[in-house]
């Protein structure tokens, strides 16, 4: 699924309304209907509704859904904020469509704002894709009233206040939705944890917007959803054998932190590497063994640490980093490894960590090894940024600059290719967020790099695997209960 920007939005609505061809204001229609179609799948007409709408088109969705709710059976206050004199044409006419059958109430000024009840149910409609500069004013006041307010909030497209493709101040003003009922797409702005509390959960609802102009508009930013990450996996073939898969390495763990060598083996093993040999110190030799029996062990000289490479030709991708500590005697295993290497890589965790401490080792990674830094990890890579879009624009520039691919782990994990396009991840949930998680999701990408999948699908389909897994964990244990383990069981489908 595409991500597209407010320029690409405004064009995207034109193109339908100008080759289905339909006219701008029975495509508000639809998107109203389809608005009003999730809505009746949550909220029974027992609630009352209160909607805001400004005067854009926004507020003229608002205005339409305000009509077809009632004439479903809903009890609809409906209030035009008054902060401005001009109103759209689309917002006009369904004024004047509504007139009759409902009361509209002008709000001039706060004082004439409603009083809420508990249970009351507000649509925010007042802006737009169409922000062009913070709310403020009147606008404002209302926004901050609505946030007070003790029911539930729905915004329509997007939360007012919010923008769709570039980073908010933090003073600015924003509803702060229980749910954003969004048109068609999602939007970029959805993708950022900064903008959390401004998203809510939020829903895409299909409006017929033109087909050919979203496959032809060109954008770096995707969406996996559930069928663009399916679409991925490479079904076995009847008389594959062990050695279709490949041989995994994985060089993991130090004292203490054998664990993570455990975690990232049994998630590679569970994703279908054809072979795995673990790269342990020695004080992880019986554990691993015991723990993965499918595993091969490849001993370490060192009892603490990993502190030599191993013979690397039978190996077809190798994982590195997972609890392998950062001392003199790794950095240098680290440092032979780039020299050595000649099929696919992963660096996680503290690898990564080596890589911030060396930057010279940076310009010996291979073409596309692939990086799995989590926010602070990417932090220590390549330096602060001020918002979470900078630091966006940060790793693109990283992953074109280095021929690398990154996978900046959060709750929707951003997956930079070497080109510079970004496949924010569907799946996945906040009980991930959990000791040993990113160890899994290295064996997994270790794993499929073994496979052969290409880097740039191993990275989309691994992430999206590990969510999809921790999904299922979360629904059997409960996103507090579960732990990282819990994700390795429930890999597959
Ligand atoms: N695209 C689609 O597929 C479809 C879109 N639809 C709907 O249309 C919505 C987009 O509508 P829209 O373009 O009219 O934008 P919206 O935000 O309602 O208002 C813009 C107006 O507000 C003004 N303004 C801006 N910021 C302001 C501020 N802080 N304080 C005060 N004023 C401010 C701005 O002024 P200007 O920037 O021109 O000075 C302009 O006059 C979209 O979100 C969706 O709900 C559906 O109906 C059909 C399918
Ligand atoms: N709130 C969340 N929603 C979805 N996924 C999450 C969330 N929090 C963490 N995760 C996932 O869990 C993993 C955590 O990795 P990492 O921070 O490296 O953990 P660790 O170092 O403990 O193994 C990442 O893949 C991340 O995307
Ligand atoms: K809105």
């Amino acid at each position: 699924m595409k991500i597209l920007n407010v320029k690409q939005i405004r064009e995207l609505d034109a193109a339908t309304i100008q080759n289905e061809p339909i006219s701008s204001l029975n495509l508000m229609e639809r998107a109203s209907q389809a608005f009003v179609k999730w809505y009746e799948g949550r909220f029974d007409t027992t609630k009352s509704i209160s909607v805001f709408c400004g005067k854009g088109n926004n507020g003229g969705d608002g205005l339409a859904i305000s009509r077809i709710l009632s004439g479903k059976g809903y009890h609809v206050r409906v209030f035009v904020i008054e902060y401005t004199k001009d109103a759209s044409e689309d917002f006009q006419q369904n004024l004047v469509k509504i007139e009759n059958l409902i009361q509209v109430k002008s709000v001039y000024e706060i004082n004439a704002m409603p009083e809420f009840v508990d249970d009351h149910v507000i649509i925010d409609a007042l802006l737009g894709s169409g922000l062009s500069r913070p709310a403020e004013g009147l606008l404002a006041e209302v926004i901050k009233k609505i946030n007070d307010a003790p029911g539930p909030i729905i915004s329509v497209d997007i939360a007012s206040g919010l923008y769709v493709d570039k980073s908010n101040e933090k003073a600015d003003t924003i509803i702060e939705p229980d749910h954003t009922v969004t048109f068609q797409l999602p939007k970029l702005a959805f993708m950022m944890p900064q903008n959390a509390a401004f998203t809510g959960d939020w829903h895409v609802v299909d409006i017929g917007l033109n087909e050919k102009y979203i496959a032809d508009a060109s954008t770096p930013y995707h969406f996996t959803d559930q069928s663009s990450g399916e679409a991925l996996v490479k079904f076995r073939e009847k008389f594959s054998h062990k050695g279709t898969f490949g041989h995994a390495l994985i060089m993991a763990g130090s004292y203490g932190k054998i664990g993570a060598a455990v975690l990232s083996s049994r998630a590679c093993a569970h994703s279908g590497a054809g072979l795995l040999t673990v790269h342990v110190p020695e004080c992880g030799y019986e554990i691993l063994q015991i723990s993965l029996p499918e595993a091969m062990i490849s001993v370490d000289q060192n009892r603490n640490y990993i502190a030599s490479v191993p013979e690397l030709d039978s190996f077809s991708a190798i994982g590195i980093g997972p609890g392998i500590g950062q001392e003199a005697l790794t950095v240098r295993v680290l440092d032979e490894l780039l020299s050595k290497i000649k099929v696919p890589l992963i660096i996680d965790a503290d690898a990564l960590n080596i890589l911030s401490k060396h930057p010279d080792l940076l310009e010996k990674l291979p073409a596309k090894t692939i990086v799995s830094p989590h926010p602070k990890e990417f932090q220590r890579l390549a330096g602060e940024s001020a918002n979470e879009y900078d630091r966006l624009e940060l790793a693109r520039n990283f992953a074109q600059k280095h021929n690398v691919i990154i996978c900046l782990k959060g709750a929707y994990t951003a997956v930079i290719l070497s080109d510079g396009d970004v496949h924010f991840n569907s799946t996945g949930n906040a009980g991930m967020a959990t000791g040993g998680s990113g160890d899994v999701l290295t064996g997994i990408l270790t794993s499929l790099l073994a496979q052969k999948y290409t880097p740039e699908n191993a990275a989309i389909f691994g992430v999206f695997q590990h969510g999809l897994a921790g999904d299922k964990a979360a629904k059997k244990k409960t996103k507090t209960a579960m732990i990282a383990s819990d994700i390795i069981d429930n890999l597959g489908w």
